[in-house]
């Protein structure tokens, strides 16, 4: 059922959503500013009315469509059984109600459909744009259905072209995936959930075939049949996931945006690195036992290449590129790509793949990216350009171009390299050719890269099915190979080429070691030095690329989804650290003499070792609260793993009564002292072998680890401190004695724990919470894992839901934060009741100032940028230290600890927000006061205050609501 018939452009039917009657428009501002703006650029239309070679017909269409505004698409995302759940609702209760609705003014209504080629119908669109939705009535029930399962993480609101590279990965669980360019992480967080694929259902059997040994009574969600297929091959670490998804972003801001998209899967295989993909650091892996002096670095069996582009595909969302394109972006953009490619392909294994993909649709930035980097990496028998029609047969697409002309930044089409150097003959290098390259062109007839299988590549027009453009190629390498250093290509352009670009090309085109492992960017620089020396790609990078790409305002083009602020940032920390990098103690160590070639590679910056490190964005290795370098950006804390002996561990495996079968040497703290002083994260065994093995090593992880024990204050003697988080829950649930679990089976009691918070146990308080209320009377305090069971009962539940919830000296709470609530009893009751709180005075203040930040706008869709409300939260934990003087509490920021208090809650610079503290002054390090700020009192770790504080009031609870293994 192709929408794209449906709808069809070509300036008949409906002319695009929106389009019909001439009344008052639904949703005013976007619209009438996407209205506004003049959908015309002269060099734009000659360029692909010229290049795209479409039929007069066809164009026709192709320009009606990129005028019309985006269809309103969204994805189910997370596991498979829970976003099918979730999607179920869209069918039952919200369709049936949207068929209702006839028109918006003037304009037919559809309801939403399925994106026909996405798998499991998990992915949507609807003709009714978002601001509509938003704003008329009728569609009120589905926009709160849409806007709280997207707080949640259940939907994501993404661009249906946005949803294809990671669909034609072949991305198996249990490999290792790179998502070079992944903010804001849409396509990451498919790919994430590619790599936990079957996961549910794999740890669900492994749990049922150890239950007689474990000695756990099974519950009866664990029995349920499942699918062999839903499984996957992913079964060595008792059905955990075992693979590993990097997702990486050169820009710093916007890594933060990644973390706080992907921290919504709860994934203990995700690292997020924030590097330069054109020089993406190699990673070391531990040595095997078999040969413990090879170095062994980390090859991947898939990459995505998502890279910075023009964006010419985007104008159907991005209206103002109308005014904005120019030739030169894509000029700008496409050494940057290629190199992107090259280091892609050199970092995947033999028999993986990289999936390359713009939103251009210009060849520059497509097939000619894709033809250079064949060409540097030794050509097509070594990288094979693989076809993709048996991929998405539903996905309508064009073949890639097999030749094309490129546009100069004056908008003169050329036909040919060879054209370019006779008039550059005549005339000399002028402005508009100076950025020409031999390889921004089609491959000439007689060389080895017109053997380039260019048809393999997709590509997606507006008008095909009504979507945005796309491009999109797979390659697979087939052995291994030497990167030809750019200055000796013959696509490069010659005019701008500098010295230092051989140094970089030689650290790019390292070979890989013969045993699989990844290439070192080890070079030595002969002359500079009596010895050889390492350098660290770190330090040369920003000159060369300054002096290669010699910026000009078109460097600064407008990648996809940026704004222009956005894209300054990038440039100016390139530019500062550069010049940081210039100064001595950056060097790297020599290598020792006569050594053939040490594998230095971003070494411990000095003083690492005693703790001082102070480059940007490196682990540090200190604890000193000094965690911003000039650009802003702010140091990471350490990962540290804590030893399964460790008395904490001993403790929580005690209080939990953990199964022996739980790897209990995953556990992890960030602060460089190595000692749980406040979260205790959990990761797979190979994150902790990447994070143990390159600590200090100049590796920029800025995030890595699921949040799996807090810290509490409570004040009962042998009640356990730490308490289980949400996102952890998944994890450890199925390990975790009878002693500490209570088991749910009736809606009703799950709908009453969801609306009321703190409900009373004291003074026959328990009896209110039904078939749960004797159990939870009689169990100790501290956490417990609530085990929400399905059964046939017409009261039952059809999906398993485990949850925290926390059992106090007088009451009870569910440890949810209060969006997961409301979204709850959305989707399971429909129920949009306010919540209760049973929190004293104080204490409930504190919750409403708290519900007051949650009112700030968040992006709705996955695709947008703006910076998430808890973005802070995302930032690395900022080590501070409390005091007592004179009675007041004051924030001493030389202290070097982990506060017990809820990241959220914790000052970052010397002011204090309301938390779980007394009355406060904050005093900075300098001794400076601060507002005296109206907080809770101190935590006590009962019903006057402590864990239920920090769950509702003051925040400090994230993560998924109804974790479902
Ligand atoms: C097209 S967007 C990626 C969109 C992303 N894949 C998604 O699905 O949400 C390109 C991203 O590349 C990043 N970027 C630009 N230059 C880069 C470089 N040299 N290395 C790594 N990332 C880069 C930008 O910050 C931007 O976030």
């Amino acid at each position: 059922m192709g929408r794209g018939n449906k709808r069809g452009g070509r300036g008949g039917g409906r002319g695009g959503r929106g389009r019909g009657g001439g009344g008052r428009r639904g949703g005013e501002d976007n619209r009438v500013s996407f209205e506004k703006v003049p959908k015309q650029n002269e060099k734009l239309e000659k360029y692909y009315n010229s290049v795209l070679r479409l039929s007069p017909e066809e164009k026709e269409e192709f320009w009606d469509a990129l005028k019309r505004e985006l269809p309103n698409s969204f994805r189910f995302a997370g596991s498979k059984g829970h976003a099918l759940a979730v999607q179920k609702l869209l069918i039952s209760r919200y369709i049936p109600e949207i068929s209702k609705i006839s028109h918006y003014d003037d304009t037919p209504v559809e309801p939403p459909q399925v994106v026909p080629w996405y798998p499991d119908d998990l992915a949507w669109w609807m003709t009714t744009p978002k601001n509509v939705v938003r704003r008329f009535p009728p569609f009120a029930a589905f926009q709160k259905y849409l806007v709280s399962e997207t707080s949640v993480g259940n939907i994501s609101r993404q661009e249906v072209v946005s949803m294809i590279p990671p669909l034609v990965m072949d991305l198996q669980p249990g490999m290792t995936v790179l998502d070079m360019c992944a903010a804001p992480g849409s396509k990451a967080a498919q790919l994430l959930e590619m790599v936990h694929r079957g996961e549910e259902a794999r740890m669900r059997k492994s749990l049922q075939d150890h239950a007689e040994e474990d000695g756990r009574a099974m519950s009866p969600g664990l029995g349920v049949k499942m699918e062999e297929s839903d499984m996957g091959d992913d079964w060595t670490d008792n059905g955990r996931a075992t693979g590993l998804l990097i997702a990486n972003d050169s820009d710093y801001k916007r890594s933060h945006m990644l973390i706080h998209q992907l921290k919504r899967l709860s994934s203990p295989n995700l690292i997020v690195t924030n590097h330069d993909a054109t020089m993406y650091p190699s990673i070391k892996l531990p040595a095997t036992p078999q040969n413990p002096a090879a170095n062994r670095y980390l090859k991947f069996d898939r990459i995505l290449a998502d890279v910075p582009c023009s964006g010419d595909g985007t104008t159907r969302k991005n209206v103002n590129l109308w005014q904005d394109w120019n030739p030169g972006n894509a000029l700008g953009l496409y050494v940057t790509q290629v190199r992107i490619l090259v280091r892609a392909l050199q970092m995947l294994k033999v028999g993986g793949r990289v999936v390359y993909s713009t939103c251009s649709m210009n060849p520059v930035e497509n097939e000619a990216v894709i033809a250079s980097a064949i060409e540097r990496c030794g050509g097509i028998e070594k990288v094979h350009l693989l076809p993709s029609d048996d991929k998405l047969p539903l996905l309508k697409r064009r073949p890639g171009l097999k030749s094309w002309s490129v546009m100069d930044k004056g908008g003169i089409m050329w036909f040919s390299y060879k054209d370019v150097e006779k008039y550059q003959e005549e005339h000399g290098v002028t402005p508009h050719t100076e950025r020409l390259a031999p390889g921004m062109f089609s491959p000439p007839e007689d060389s080895p890269g017109s053997k380039i299988p260019f048809e393999n590549c997709m590509r997606v027009y507006a008008h095909l099915q009504d979507t945005g453009g796309f491009f999109i190629a797979i390659l697979e390498k087939m052995s291994e190979f030497k990167a030809k250093p750019e200055s000796e290509s013959k696509n490069s352009n010659p005019k701008t080429s500098a010295p230092i670009t051989s140094i970089v090309d030689e650290i790019m085109s390292q070979p890989a070691p013969k045993d699989g492992g990844s290439v070192v960017p080890t070079i030595h620089v002969a002359n500079a030095l009596a010895e050889p020396r390492s350098l660290n790609p770190d330090e040369v990078a920003p000159v060369a690329r300054q002096n290669q790409e010699n910026p000009t305002p078109d460097a600064t083009v407008i990648t996809k989804k940026r704004s222009i602020d956005d894209l300054e940032d990038p440039e100016i920390d390139a530019v500062m650290q550069t010049k940081k990098l210039k100064t001595k103690d950056d060097v790297d160590v020599p290598a020792a003499a006569g050594e053939e070639s040490r594998e230095v590679h971003f070494p411990p910056p000095p003083g690492a070792q005693l703790g001082l490190t102070t480059r940007p964005g490196d682990m540090r290795s200190d604890s000193r609260p000094q965690n911003r370098n000039r650009a802003g950006q702010q140091f990471e804390e350490p990962f540290k793993y804590i030893p399964g002996d460790h008395p904490e561990v001993q403790v929580v495996e005690d209080f939990y009564k953990l199964s022996p079968r739980f790897p209990m040497d995953r556990f992890m703290v960030r602060n460089a002292m190595g000692e749980p002083a406040k979260t205790i994260y959990y990761t797979s065994t190979l994150i902790r072998d990447i994070l143990t093995e390159n600590e200090g090593k100049g590796l920029k992880f800025i995030h890595g680890g699921v949040k799996m024990f807090m810290r509490q204050d409570v004040q009962k003697e042998g009640v356990c401190k730490w308490r289980i988080q949400s996102e952890g829950m998944p994890i450890l649930e199925g390990y975790v004695g009878e002693e500490r679990i209570v088991r749910l089976y009736k809606k009703e009691t799950l709908r009453k724990l969801l609306i009321e918070m703190f409900p009373k146990l004291a003074d026959e308080g328990w009896r209110n919470l039904d078939e749960i209320g004797e159990r939870v009377r009689d169990i100790g305090m501290g956490c417990c894992v609530l085990r929400i069971e399905p059964s046939d009962d017409s009261d039952g539940f059809e999906e398993r839901m485990v949850l925290p919830l926390w059992r106090s000296l007088h009451s009870l709470n569910l440890m949810l934060a209060k969006e997961d609530r409301t979204a709850m009893l959305l989707r399971i009751f429909n129920d949009t009741t306010p919540l209760i709180n049973n929190q004293t005075g104080q204490t409930k203040k504190a919750a409403e100032v708290k519900d007051e930040e949650d009112e700030k706008p968040v992006a709705m869709d996955d695709d947008d940028e703006a910076l998430p409300k808890d973005a802070e939260e995302d930032m690395p934990d900022v080590a501070l230290g409390f005091k007592v003087e004179n009675g007041k509490v004051k924030v001493d920021t030389s202290i070097a600890i982990e506060s017990a208090a809820p990241v959220n809650d914790r000052p970052t610079d010397g002011t204090i927000k309301p938390g779980p503290y007394s009355s406060i002054v904050a005093e900075s390090k300098e001794g400076k006061d601060h507002t005296d700020v109206k907080a809770n009192k101190i935590n006590k770790g009962d019903d006057t205050g402590g864990p239920e504080q920090q769950l509702n009031g003051t925040g400090g609870v994230e993560g998924q609501v109804g974790s479902s293994v």
